[in-house]
């Protein structure tokens, strides 16, 4: 019988847990993830087709395009779309999670966009980057270690064609609390909205404390400058959501 790949509620964090175990991509979290991550990141529904025009404006022949913590493949299938008229153009989605790649090959395949997608499970910190124009991280970077993320970024740069476009989408945290205390509250009115009790909004929020670590936006404007990249724009925000697409 074939596997069900129905998305599932989001209920990871309803019952108390005693001390709640660090936020991990494990199996349980790839069953729900569509639910969970539609629920929890205000914008994302917005972003992913979004990809698709991105990467049709910025891809160029003869590249390789990345998508790097690809998840389920929602911004891979978003940046295929985008390169229809190139089916001679490859894909790399990559991801260090197995349950989220299993799920994502079967996406990929109900799919029929013409561009290959190659998925890898690797840690996107040891990877041989190719020759790329377009390179996807939608939410990925938060969850690099910090003292990894530059050297990462600057590798990345390299790897990349002038003209290329790097998207770098990431939960951030301001300087100035009263802006953080407010963004804050209305992330999580969005979550109360979507159906999430006030523990599940709790428990969750220590899973991810010690693991999704936001930075401000400055922060991510002066590495991405300090990597090479000529132009950075934020082109979308969502109370402490944000995107940027940066330019080789
Ligand atoms: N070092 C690493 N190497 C490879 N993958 C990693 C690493 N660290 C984390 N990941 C992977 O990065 C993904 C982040 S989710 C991306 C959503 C997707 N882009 C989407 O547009 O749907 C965002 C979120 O959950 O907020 C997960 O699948 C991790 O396994
Ligand atoms: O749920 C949250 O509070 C978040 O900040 C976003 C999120 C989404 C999916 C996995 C981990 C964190």
């Amino acid at each position: 019988m074939s596997e069900d790949t129905s998305p599932k509620r989001d209920d990871l964090y309803a019952k108390a847990l005693g001390p709640v175990p660090d936020f991990a991509f494990d199996e349980s979290v790839a069953r729900v993830f569509p639910d969970m991550i539609r629920r929890s990141v205000p914008g994302y529904t917005t972003i992913i087709p979004m990809l698709e025009l991105i990467a049709h404006r910025y891809y160029q022949v003869n590249t390789v395009a990345y998508d790097l913590g690809c998840s389920l493949g929602a911004s891979t299938l978003a940046v295929r779309h985008g390169l229809k008229q190139h089916p001679d153009a490859k894909i790399i989605a990559i991801d260090n999670s197995e349950a989220m790649l299993e799920k994502c090959n079967h996406y990929i395949e109900l799919d029929n966009a013409p561009t290959p997608v190659e998925l890898v499970c690797q840690d996107i910190d040891n990877v041989q980057y190719e020759k790329a124009s377009v390179i996807v991280l939608n939410f990925t970077l938060q969850f690099i270690p910090l003292e990894k993320r530059s050297q990462l970024l600057a590798r990345l740069n390299k790897s990349m064609v002038p003209g290329g476009v790097l998207v770098l989408s990431e939960k951030v945290r301001s300087e100035q609390s009263t802006t953080q205390a407010a963004l804050t509250s209305l992330h999580e009115d969005f979550k109360r909205a979507n159906g999430y009790s006030d523990l599940e909004i709790s428990q969750k929020r220590s899973a991810i404390e010690n693991v999704l670590i936001p930075e401000t936006l400055s922060d991510h404007q002066t590495r991405l400058t300090n990597a090479g990249f000529s132009a950075i724009h934020t082109w979308y925000q969502c109370f402490n959501f944000i995107s940027l697409i940066a330019v080789k």
